[in-house]
């Protein structure tokens, strides 16, 4: 790979039911009356993230890595899926630049949650808090079962 940039792109969704808690980044949302379906804990947010990071090396996805058939996965923080994924980014000696992230979730408001995410993204990246863009959306009552999740990230090439 000799490109000195590279973009990465990665989605998530999941389906919302009741009696789960309903993490995003890292962080655990208050007041969120569903959270999702998952084999993992479930952290869109960090799974779109983690395939954003593997595409921009064209290295595939976390569903590769971290098959949803394999009983040893079940449950996994999704913490730890995002940091074998910027491992392998470390190996081909890159290291992500800035990142800009879409939740698409009716309810609850993740508004006041906004620093909080970009500040834990960018910790788990080791990134400065204003490299990680966080916006929300709703689907406008289009898609009020799931929480959806789509992340760009900009790869550089970083010395041996
Ligand atoms: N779960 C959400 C969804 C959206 N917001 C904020 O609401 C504003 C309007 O969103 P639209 O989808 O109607 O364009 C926007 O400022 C979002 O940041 C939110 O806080 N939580
Ligand atoms: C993370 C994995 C593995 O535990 O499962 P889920 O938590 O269901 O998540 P998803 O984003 O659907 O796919 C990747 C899976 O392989």
């Amino acid at each position: 790979m000799t490109l000195p940039l590279r973009i990465g792109y990665g989605e998530d969704a999941h389906r919302l039911a009741e009696g789960r808690t309903l993490v995003l980044g890292g962080v655990p949302i208050p007041h969120a009356e569903r959270g999702p379906i998952a084999h993992s804990d479930g952290d869109a947010v960090l799974h779109a993230l983690a395939d954003a990071l593997l595409s921009g090396l064209a290295l595939g996805d976390i569903g590769q890595y971290y098959p949803d058939t394999d009983s040893a996965h079940a449950g996994v923080d999704s913490r730890v899926i995002l940091e074998d994924s910027l491992a392998l980014v470390r190996e081909w000696k890159y290291a992500p630049a800035n990142v800009a992230l879409v939740v698409t979730l009716d309810r609850p408001k993740l508004g006041p949650l906004r620093a909080d995410i970009a500040r834990n993204v960018a910790t788990l990246l080791g990134l400065a808090e204003t490299e990680v863009g966080v916006s929300f959306k709703t689907s406008e009552g289009l898609a009020p079962d799931h929480v959806q999740v789509r992340v760009t990230v900009l790869l550089r090439q970083v010395e041996g």
